[in-house]
């Protein structure tokens, strides 16, 4: 019998760094920014440092982990840098990361998957220019999973979509009489406002701006209006009342005249918003979900009954079980279940219903790498 003999692109050790970006990679939240992680080898195998991305605007995993290596006063010069995805090659809110490994000495860099991004992409070619070993193709599938519903919104050129339900443990986000705040306990609140902070936009139906009159700002414990302000959006064919308390006045407002959330989506992408949270209320919430618009699911579960008022959602047109929708638990960003105070937070993502590839790799991994 002929012994095959299997010659792979990756060592074990770089492998085995993967496995550690990767699941670096979960502790970060998800929204404008796809999830990375990065670990830093040194030629012994040994791993120094790990880093990932805390979200938009934060230094990149590969500048976290170049920054620890500084702090830790560790040389990179000589060793290889795992990432689960391209590295940058842009100055966005934060410097190419692509200088900061050449800076930093790395001469080899392995990564899973190419950055779609227009504007970040291009990294491998330009540390190649620098002399840096690039090779890519790593783990790819497990990185292209990870952040799955990322890629779909980057091919589609639309923001990516966080659905919140505040509700109870019969599915209701309002009493009968149209009460609902709240519903969720106070660490639920705050966990909510700390959401309102990381996003661009947050999205509400005209019914709601009537019934609740929302402000919609991110605020702290006392009240105050703290951190970073998302566009507040109002969708739905009515006009928002002159003196709706979203309106606010910073002029931070935006009226969506659809009630198509797809159009929703295009009018906020040209507003440059690359990250909608949207908040209710029920059929503002099953619209998105009909439309499989829904990259992320945050429901926060109040121990609670009801046992009448406003159903979360009030259809999706299912009407046989075969036609469910499924989701997967997600573990990033504090993990599937949280317990805030009394209640529990649910984090979910959609599990697949199309087969979609993004383009794994732009280059080939070096020839001498790959084969059998
Ligand atoms: N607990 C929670 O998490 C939350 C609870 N709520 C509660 O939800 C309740 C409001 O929910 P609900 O009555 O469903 O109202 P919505 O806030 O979902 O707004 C519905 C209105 O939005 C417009 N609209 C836009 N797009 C669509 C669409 N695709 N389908 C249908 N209507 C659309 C329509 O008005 P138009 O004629 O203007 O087009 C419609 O009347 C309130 O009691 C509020 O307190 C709200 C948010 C969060
Ligand atoms: N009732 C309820 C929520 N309600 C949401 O919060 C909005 C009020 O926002 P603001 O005016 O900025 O405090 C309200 O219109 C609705 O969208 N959210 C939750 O996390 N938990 C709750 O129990």
């Amino acid at each position: 019998m002929n012994r095959i003999e299997i010659v792979t692109a990756f060592s074990a050790v770089e492998t085995a760094a993967m496995d550690a970006a990767l699941e670096a990679a979960l502790q970060g939240p998800r929204g404008a920014n796809p999830l990375v992680g990065a670990v830093v080898i040194d030629a012994a195998g040994r791993q120094l440092v790990t880093g990932y991305h805390r979200g938009a605007g934060t230094p990149h995993a590969e500048a976290d982990a170049i920054t620890q290596a500084e702090a830790a006063g560790l040389d990179l010069s000589g060793c290889t840098m795992v990432i689960t995805l391209e590295p940058c090659d842009h100055s966005g809110r934060t410097g190419p990361c692509t200088q900061a490994i050449i800076r930093a000495g790395i001469t080899d860099v392995v990564y899973a998957v190419d950055d779609p991004h227009d504007p970040a992409a291009g990294g491998a070619a330009t540390l190649r220019r620098a002399g840096v070993q690039v090779r890519s193709g790593l783990a790819a599938g497990e990185s292209f999973e990870l952040n799955r519903q990322w890629f779909l919104g980057v091919a589609a050129q639309r923001p990516f979509v966080t659905l919140h339900i505040a509700q109870t443990l019969d599915s209701r986000i309002a009493a009968e009489d149209g009460t609902s705040q709240w519903i969720s306990s106070p660490e639920s609140l705050a966990d909510n406002h700390g959401l309102r902070r990381r996003i661009d936009a947050i999205l509400v139906g005209t019914q709601t701006v009537l019934v609740d009159n929302p402000r919609l700002t991110a605020r702290d414990a006392s009240g105050a209006t703290a951190g970073k302000q998302p566009l507040r959006a109002v969708m739905g064919l009515r006009d928002i009342p002159a003196d709706a308390a979203v309106r606010g006045d910073d002029g931070n407002v935006l009226h969506l005249p659809t009630r198509d959330p797809r159009e929703a989506l295009s009018l906020l992408y040209a507003e440059g918003v690359r990250h909608v949270m949207v908040e209710g209320g029920s059929r503002i919430l099953s619209s998105f979900l009909a439309a499989g618009l829904v990259d992320e699911l945050i429901v926060y579960l109040a121990p609670t009954l009801l046992g009448s008022g406003t159903p979360a959602l009030n259809g999706l047109g299912i009407t046989t079980l075969a036609d469910a929708r499924h989701w997967d638990w997600d573990p990033s960003d504090g993990g599937a279940v949280l317990t805030l105070g009394r209640d529990l937070r649910l984090h979910l993502r959609p599990e697949p219903t199309e087969a979609f590839e993004p383009h794994l790799s732009r280059t080939a991994a070096e020839p001498a790498m790959g084969g059998y």
